[in-house]
Order: structure tokens, then sequence, then C-alpha cells
């Protein structure tokens, strides 16, 4: 039996007209998230750090940028195939933490509900998915309003 840790970490600009997807709600804000998927930053974090566990190429392997049939995919579907990998090898996943790094929106009002989709897309229960929030202080490109930041780890266990 092997206990493996994964890491991932993602960024996503503001822009006009997109919406603001975070952990698969649509959270009101006056801009949204720029991105050929649904740029939903802490999904990408959180896909990272399970293939990132698994051993396996990063999300742009599994879902190149360049591919125009899976423009503004639902980053919750990209969870659901880390899943589905991880049951190709094996593992059983045990939980994922992970940051928000946000000037605004605020997240908090939004967190179970976010918990519910993440945790649904991997086969997991709401209490092994943290998610965590912070402002960057004013600070750099996050504390300017220009995009949001997420990182994620993820532990599992291959037999
Ligand atoms: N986008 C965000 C950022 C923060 N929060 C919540 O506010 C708390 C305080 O944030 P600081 O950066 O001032 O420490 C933080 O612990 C979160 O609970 C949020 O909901 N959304
Ligand atoms: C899933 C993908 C597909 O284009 O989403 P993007 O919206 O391009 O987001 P990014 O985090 O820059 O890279 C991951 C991509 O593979």
């Amino acid at each position: 039996m092997k206990i493996r840790t994964g890491i991932g970490y993602d960024v996503h600009q503001f822009a006009e007209g997109r919406k603001c997807i975070l952990g698969g709600v649509d959270i009101p804000h006056s801009v949204g998230l720029l991105g050929h998927s649904d740029a939903d930053v802490l999904c990408h974090a959180i896909a990272d750090a399970v293939l990132g566990a698994l051993g396996l190429p990063d999300i742009g392997y599994y879902f190149p940028p360049q591919d125009e049939t899976i423009e503004g995919i639902s980053s919750l579907d990209i969870l659901k195939k880390c899943r589905a990998l991880a049951d190709e090898k094996g593992a059983d996943l045990q939980n994922i933490d992970s940051s928000l790094i946000a000037e605004a929106p605020k997240v908090l009002p939004h967190l179970e509900a976010m918990k519910a989709n993440i945790s649904e897309a991997l086969g997991l229960e709401p209490e092994d998915i943290g998610i965590k929030a912070t402002t960057n202080e004013t600070m750099g490109f996050v504390g300017r309003k220009e995009g949001i930041a997420a990182m994620a780890t993820c532990c599992l266990i291959i037999q």
C-alpha cells in the first residue's frame, strides 16, 4: 500500500461577459473568469492535484486548450475524468484540500455548494473536501482584482 499526495495550482484572469464559476457554482460577480473551458480555477487546481498524486500528466494533457470540442467544458466533468483515471489505477482518493486567493467575490457563502459539487464529481464525501479562501491583502495581480488563483492538494492510497 502506498499513500501518495499531489499538488495543483492555477490562475485565471477576470474578463467582462464571462461567468465566475468556482467549484461548479456560478457566483454572481461583476466580471467572470476567462478560459477555453468554464475557467473554474478551483477545479483545475484540484484536477492537477489528483493527477499529480496518480503520477499522471497534467490537465492540459487530457484536455488540450487547442481542442475545439471541449470549448466551454464544465470543469466538474474534468474532475469526473480524474476520478475515472483514479479508478483505472485502483487508487482510493482520500481527501482534497484547497485555497482560493481572490480579492473578490466573497466565496464563503458558496463553500457548501462548491464542496457538494466537487465531492460528487470525485466520488467523495463533502467533508473530504477542504476549501478555504483568502484575499491577497490588495497586493499583486490578485490584489488588483485582475484574476483569481487557486491551489490544492490531494491524498490517495494505491494498493
Ligand atoms: N474571496 C474571498 C476572500 C476571503 N474570504 C473570507 O474572508 C476571510 C478573511 O480574508 P482575509 O484575506 O482578509 O484574511 C477569509 O478567511 C475567508 O473566510 C472569502 O469568503 N472570499
Ligand atoms: C481544461 C483547460 C482546457 O483548455 O482549460 P482552460 O480554460 O484553458 O484553463 P487552464 O487552467 O489555463 O488550462 C487547463 C486546460 O487544459
